[in-house]
């Protein structure tokens, strides 16, 4: 079942809390084909949508759910990684965060989107258990759209946990 968010604990829109996040790929950064390696790209994803999600509730957070991530194409090294964090939902101890990766050529300053990543994170108390979080409340057309799909995606993901 999905928990709604607790009205008491406020609204917030989703540009309160969206985070753009920049990063080089340098040599350390990449395999041998000097592609920037998945788990560098999913470390800075986690992050880039841990600062959203710690931003919304004002509170520390923690990664539950990563959904699918698909790697369109490869970012060389020497070029930059841009992260745009953005919230798009959020139930009562949860939120889900959309995170789109672009990479962007410094030189000739083109930019394209190569990964589209939802995480769920849950903000804790003090004592490490999940606490109430602010209600989203989105603005735009895009964020609405944003906020019914993500109900949809959730109903999807507790399937999931629970096995069904
Ligand atoms: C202001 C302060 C600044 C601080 C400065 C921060 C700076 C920002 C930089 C940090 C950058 C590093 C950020 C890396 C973040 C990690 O990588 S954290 C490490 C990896 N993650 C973990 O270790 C988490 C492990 N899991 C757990 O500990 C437990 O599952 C939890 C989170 C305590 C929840 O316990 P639980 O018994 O499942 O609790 P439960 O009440 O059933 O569920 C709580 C909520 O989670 C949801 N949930 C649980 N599992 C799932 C799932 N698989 N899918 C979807 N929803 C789920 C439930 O549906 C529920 O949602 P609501 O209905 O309340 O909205």
């Amino acid at each position: 079942m999905i928990n709604a968010c607790d009205p008491n604990m406020g609204f917030k829109p989703p540009s309160a809390s969206k985070v753009e996040m920049t990063e080089m790929v340098l040599p350390n950064d990449a395999n041998g084909l000097g592609n920037l390696l998945g788990g560098r790209l999913m470390h800075w994803i986690d992050i880039a949508g841990a600062i959203v999600a710690s931003r919304h509730s004002g509170h520390t957070v923690v990664t539950v759910a990563v959904d699918s991530l698909d790697f369109k194409e490869p970012i060389k090294v020497g070029e930059l990684v841009i992260l745009r964090g953005k919230i798009t939902w959020s139930g009562r101890t949860s939120m889900e965060v959309a995170v789109d990766v672009y990479g962007e050529n410094l030189t000739t300053g083109q930019r394209r989107l190569t990964n589209e990543a939802y995480l769920t994170f849950v903000a804790l108390d003090d004592d490490g258990h999940p606490t109430p979080v602010p209600c989203v409340s989105p603005e735009t057309p895009d964020e609405h759209k944003a906020f019914q799909d993500a109900i949809i995606r959730r109903e999807q993901r507790l399937k999931r946990r629970s096995g069904e």
